[in-house]
């Protein structure tokens, strides 16, 4: 039986992107193999829905969580192999449409929603090379405060229940980090970025309640994916 918060019991997350290619000799199989304690499928730009498809599909047969986080409403997948759909809203986001306007669209054009298995997560970006910071237009100029004020307003006023603190492609400023676990109490922190080995996943995990690991599954591999699962579970 699943729980409404799952990611409670989490300390790691695998981050697949169906954009991009796996390592040469890497099967989805494999990489559900890792010990990773959910599968989310997502990726800012060249997403489709044919894409999502077929990795889903990869990853059905597996033991694994698997979790839809559509980077925009065309291409949420209605699909009985995922637990659920992780939907993103960006607090730092410089327009509103990454905030609630993609999500009134998606609202006002289906009418099927399994909200049960819907959660948000709220976002604070903060690599400003990112796509997903361009994409979004994110003000990444946030210093320890920022980050624990977007963190507390998204926990005690906005009733998330799960903080995404998303360096995507770099690794993170620890005090940062650990500035967002100080502010965050009900709400699961994910940490996300630059993780490629046991000593930063332990080194953000030592903060946040979940790492998300990214990049690494499509440019090393099952073994450095593996490290990081270790490297979070210890922490
Ligand atoms: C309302 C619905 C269904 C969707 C809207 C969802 C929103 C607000 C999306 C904004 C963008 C976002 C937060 C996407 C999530 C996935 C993500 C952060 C992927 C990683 O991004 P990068 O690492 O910058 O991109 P690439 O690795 O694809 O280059
Ligand atoms: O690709 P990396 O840098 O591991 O980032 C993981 C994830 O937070 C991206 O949304
Ligand atoms: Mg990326």
């Amino acid at each position: 039986m699943t729980t409404t918060t799952p990611w409670d019991d989490w300390d790691h997350i695998l981050k697949i992107d169906p954009d991009k290619d796996l390592p040469e000799g890497v099967t989805y199989g494999d990489l559900c193999a890792t010990g990773t304690d959910a599968i989310e499928i997502g990726g800012t730009m060249g997403i489709t829905e044919e894409k999502m498809a077929d990795v889903i599909e990869a990853c059905a047969e597996h033991d694994v969580p698997l979790y839809q986080e559509p980077s925009s409403p065309e291409v949420v997948l209605e699909d009985d192999a995922l637990e659920g759909y992780l939907i993103p809203t960006v607090f730092n986001a410089g327009s509103p449409f990454w905030i609630t306007g993609a999500h009134k669209e998606w609202v006002r054009v289906d009418d099927d929603y399994d909200w049960d298995r819907t959660t948000t997560e709220a976002y604070i970006v903060m690599n400003p090379e990112a796509d997903v910071a361009t994409y979004t237009e994110a003000d990444c100029d946030l210093d320890a405060d920022d980050v624990a004020a977007y963190a507390t307003v998204a926990e005690r006023m906005f009733g998330q229940e799960i903080v995404y603190l998303e360096y995507s492609g770099t690794l993170g400023d620890e005090g940062i980090v650990r500035a967002a676990a100080e502010a965050t109490d009900d709400a699961t922190l994910f940490y996300g970025g630059g993780i490629h080995d046991y000593d930063s996943a332990y080194s953000m995990a030592q903060y946040a309640d979940v790492v998300v690991v990214g990049d690494l599954a499509h440019d090393e591999g099952v073994e450095a994916v593996r490290a990081t699962v270790e490297g979070a579970s210890d922490a």
